[in-house]
């Protein structure tokens, strides 16, 4: 789906002011931006929810605003998961399924072929109130589901949920984005979800959409707001774990052919994301002999940021043309002699499978 336009609503103290658009919506899209700045508000007025927004929309060519008209919610076929999902208290969880199926278009899947994608089936008899968080926000997403949307936004989803129930929410709408075609848009403060998830982000800042970038484009620069304590840069690399090699060490091997050997951490041959931490990258002029860490590769450096007056963001680029950051001092720049275009080794201590 195609989302163009160009969107303003005032309210007292705050103004969303997209600026002109263009969201190509393919997998998960995040809408990354601090507390306040307009997510929550943004996905309202792209799902007709907000009366007084003006300006223009478009899906996929469809008018869905023209200055002050706009087109109803219900003609949008957009799908929302909030924070807390928002069931009927008094029913079971199949008497809330079934009312979103009764008002579904006809032909969709049903019920129980919903309820058991989403892992919630053994619940259907079960009072709403005696639902799990991580059992509520599911009951949202299968009653998102079942009417069939074109889009799905979800809103913090994840916000009121325990790290475990976190964990497997992720997982499960991660899987929903491998498998289907239904595009996401995915609000979030945390950049750990954007880079869990996301295949492009869209940043706001103070009620304007600041950017639009793919997710290797927003990790590749050293101002990304994705770059937040404590972790600070970091990237991902996406690849597929190869079987464990006669060393013991499994390969993660990028679409470009870059290498990495893991410690040994499940194979299921399918696209995984590896984390850097950018302060788990050093750099040495030569390729190091007589080291531990695993991983050694050359790379260009592209450019040097400054972060500090003690350290530096070193920006790299992998043979097959990924970006990786490594965090290293000014003292070591200067040791080293490091000029953007020279030829180095990164050495990565320590990465982590994300998904
Ligand atoms: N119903 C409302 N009436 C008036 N002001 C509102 C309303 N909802 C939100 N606001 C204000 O609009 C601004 C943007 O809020 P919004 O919820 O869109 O931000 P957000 O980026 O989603 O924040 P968060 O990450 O905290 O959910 C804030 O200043 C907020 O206080």
């Amino acid at each position: 789906m195609k989302l163009q336009g160009d969107l303003t609503l005032a309210r007292r103290g705050f103004r969303l002011e997209t600026g002109p658009f263009a969201l190509a919506l393919d997998g998960v899209t995040a809408l990354f931006g601090p507390s306040g700045s307009g997510k929550t508000t943004l996905l309202r007025c792209l799902a007709g929810l907000e009366p007084d927004v003006r300006g223009q929309l478009t899906a996929d060519g469809q008018t869905w605003q023209d200055g002050r008209r706009r087109r109803s919610p219900a003609r949008r076929d957009i799908g929302f998961v909030f924070q807390d999902a928002a069931l009927f208290p008094h029913q079971t969880l199949r008497g809330n399924l079934d009312y979103a199926h009764r008002r579904a278009p006809t032909g969709g899947p049903d019920v129980p072929t919903v309820a058991a994608r989403i892992g919630i089936e053994h619940r259907l008899d079960a009072a709403v109130h005696t639902l799990s968080g991580g059992e509520r926000q599911r009951a949202a997403l299968a009653r998102s589901l079942l009417s069939r949307p074109r889009l799905l936004c979800l809103d913090e989803p994840l916000s009121a949920l325990d790290w475990q129930a976190r964990a497997a929410l992720l997982d499960l709408i991660d899987d929903l984005a491998r498998r289907t075609d239904l595009p996401m848009l995915y609000v979030t403060h945390n950049p750990r979800e954007v880079e869990r998830l996301a295949r492009q982000v869209a940043f706001m800042q103070d009620g304007r959409l600041t950017r639009i970038d793919s997710l290797a484009d927003a990790l590749a620069r050293p101002d990304s707001a994705l770059f937040q304590p404590p972790d600070g840069a970091a990237s991902v690399l996406a690849g597929t774990l190869g079987p464990a090699g006669a060393d013991g060490l499994q390969p993660f091997t990028t679409p470009g052919g870059v290498v990495l050997r893991l410690v040994p951490a499940g194979h299921d041959g399918r696209q995984r994301r590896l984390r850097i931490l950018a302060r788990d990258v050093s750099l040495a002029r030569t390729e190091p002999a007589g080291i531990s860490m695993l991983n050694r590769l050359p790379v260009q450096l592209t450019q040097l940021h400054p972060l500090d007056e003690h350290r530096v963001l070193a920006t790299l680029r992998l043979t097959d043309g990924q970006m990786l950051m490594a965090e290293i001092t000014a003292y070591s720049m200067r040791e080293l002699d490091l000029t953007p275009g020279q030829s180095l080794y990164a050495l990565v201590k320590s990465v982590a499978l994300i998904d």
